[in-house]
This record gives structure tokens, sequence and C-alpha cells, in this order.
């Protein structure tokens, strides 16, 4: 059973459209990243899951009990949902234990004791109980969050940019760390940030929302080599698009040349577009070629050039020991690769 659902979910600030007609889906046990362009709807759709807003349309259900749907609505402390946000909004006046303890008063003194305890442990902050949050460094501080998040046992965690106030040095590592606590706690996570690479680390799949809507929900390998929409591939990095005719099910003709595509195209039209990324362009020199170096930079290990084809830009990286000369015009032969062919 899925852990959560959401069927055709909708929401309107006043009369703004921010999240329309969305579907997502979160199996058991499974983390899953929201990322998307600022202001495409992430923290409204965290908030319609939590029972902070409630949709105007669509339903919403986790673990499948309804949760939202047309006059039913359940408030966010009958979600059994774990939330943990950018500033970890740990109450000051209150110590580490206490902080933990916070949302278990259900549970008796030696039951709280106890699972604070566990929590303690499951964070690696063991001894340090008493501490204040402002005697905390930021990644303590976030672990507290994590343990606060999960003592009363959710279904499910929330988390809003989570990592958004670590150092780059410790983020990965703690990273690391909290995922394996979801994992080995169970829970299953929806997770927003503005991070691709936060989110590759840390999530099994990845929701890509694009005007208020899921674009796709995949692996990031899957993203990458079988983006569904061109707003899906630009959104994972920048690339150039190129006319293609399908050459056959493994290449496509371009006016650079065939390309090899890694996996098989998908049968449809003959006639499109490719959407090919630095990494898969290989600048070469040629009188004749039809693209223009706009400028050349040296990064340490490589080169990185800023070209221009037709009317598109694009920075590519070339190896240090090629060096093109920035008056001359040049070619780019494409390397055989994952090809997204786009009808
Ligand atoms: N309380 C509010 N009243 C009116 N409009 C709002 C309100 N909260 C958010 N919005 C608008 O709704 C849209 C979506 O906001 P939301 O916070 O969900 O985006 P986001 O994808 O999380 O953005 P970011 O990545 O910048 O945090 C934005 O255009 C925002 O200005």
């Amino acid at each position: 059973m899925s852990s959560l659902v959401l069927e055709k979910v909708s929401y309107q600030y006043q009369q703004q459209a921010v999240i329309s007609q969305l579907d997502l889906s979160v199996e058991h046990n499974e983390i899953v990243c929201l990322l998307g362009a600022s202001g495409c709807g992430k923290t409204t759709t965290l908030k319609a899951i939590a029972g902070l807003i409630k949709p105007q349309q669509g339903r919403i259900s986790i673990h499948g009990q309804c949760m939202s749907h047309k006059q039913l609505f359940v408030s966010p402390q009958h979600r059994n949902i774990g939330m943990m946000f950018q500033d970890y909004a740990l109450f000051p006046h209150l110590n580490v234990a206490q902080n933990i303890a916070f949302g278990l008063s259900k549970l008796n003194k030696s039951e709280r004791n106890r699972r604070v305890a566990q929590m303690m442990e499951l964070v690696r902050l063991e001894g340090l109980e008493k501490r204040y949050p402002h005697e905390l460094s930021g990644g303590q501080q976030q672990r507290v969050a994590i343990a606060r998040a999960l003592a009363y046992r959710p279904n499910l965690l929330l988390l809003d940019e989570p990592f958004s106030n670590i150092d780059t040095q410790v983020r990965f590592q703690l990273i690391n760390d909290i995922r394996s606590i979801i994992k080995d706690q169970k829970v299953s996570a929806i997770f927003v940030s503005h991070s691709k690479d936060e989110a590759f680390a840390f999530a099994d799949k990845l929701a890509i929302m694009h005007e208020g809507r899921i674009a796709q929900l995949d692996s990031a390998k899957n993203l990458f080599q079988k983006p569904k929409t061109k707003a899906v591939a630009e959104f994972l990095g920048r690339g150039i698009y190129l006319d293609a005719t399908r050459y056959n099910g493994q290449s496509v003709t371009t006016k650079f040349g065939e390309v090899s595509s890694s996996i098989s195209l998908p049968e449809s039209e003959q006639h499109g577009q490719i959407y090919v990324r630095p990494q898969h362009i290989e600048l070469v020199n040629a009188p004749q070629g039809q693209v223009e170096i706009l400028q050349q930079r040296f990064i340490g290990t490589e080169y990185v050039y800023h070209i221009k084809v037709a009317d598109q830009q694009l920075e590519v990286p070339a190896p240090a020991e090629q060096l093109l000369d920035t008056n001359q015009p040049v070619s780019l032969k494409i390397k055989a690769h994952a090809v997204n062919f786009f009808s």
C-alpha cells in the first residue's frame, strides 16, 4: 500500500492557482524529493499534506486513510506526520531531551524517558540531553529536529529544506546519516529541496514540479535518460536542442553527424529534437564549423568554452591539452549517450 497518495489536488491562494490537479504517490519506506523552480508550489504541497492548508479540490490519503476530500478534513495533529522545517524550529527554552519529548505527552514518564534515550542513541547525540539549542552546532540541531520528528513514530515525515543551513562540508555526511535513520525506522518521507545534488544523495525518487503539477516522478537515472518533457530535461541541467531525425532505434542524424544512443529511442515521430548536455559534446577544430566560441576560461583541470550554436548558448568543458583558437569557428562531435529525443 502507498504511504501517501495525492489525487488531482488543487490549491489557490486568493484567486491564484498554485497547485493544480496534482497527482503524487509515495510508497512505503520511500524517500521522495519535491524539486522545482522557486515558487512552483513545493511548500504549498507539503502544507496540504500536513493539513496546514485545505486544498479546494482533490483527495489526500495517508496509509490508505483519507485525510482531505470534499467536506472531510483531518487536522494536522491527527495525521500522524512528523515535520521538520528549514530552521528546525527547536524550542529555545527547552533542552535537547525536552525538545525531543515535546510531542510525547501521551506516554507515561518512564516510557517517555525510554523513547528519548532511544532517539538520542539513534541520532548519536548521547550525552547532550541537557544542552540548549543555542549550545549546539547546526548539524546537531538538525539531528535533534529529526529525533523530535521521529520520536512519536510518525507514518510519514515531511522535511522542508532540512539541509539548507548546513555547511557544505558536513552536509553530505548528515544527508547520509539522516537517510540511514529514516530507512532504519521504516518511515516514508517527502523532502523539499532546491538542490539537485541533495536530492540525488537523499531521495529514492525525484518528483519534478512544474506549473503546479508533478511533471515526472522517477529515479534520478530515469529522469536524466528519459525525461518526459522538455521542461524536465531543462530543469536537470543546461543543454542545447538540435534538430534530429530518427535514423533507427539506436541513433539519430543531426547537422553535426550521427549520434548513437545507449538506450532505445521511443518509436514516435521520425523528426524532432535532441537535447544535448555539455558533457556529451566534444568541440573540434573546423574552419567551416557552424559554432562560434564566445569566451574561453581555464578552471584548473580543464577549459570551459562558452559557445553559440545558432541562437543557443552553452558552456562546454574541454581537456586542458586541447586548446582551441577562440577566433576560429569550431564544430561539435556528439558522443554516444542516452539520447533525449523529443518528437
Ligand atoms: N500565504 C500566501 N498567500 C498568497 N500567495 C502565497 C502564499 N504563500 C505562497 N504563495 C505563493 O504561492 C506560490 C507557491 O509558493 P510555495 O511557497 O509553495 O513555492 P515553493 O516552490 O516552495 O517556492 P520556494 O522554492 O521559493 O520556497 C508562490 O507564487 C507564492 O508567492
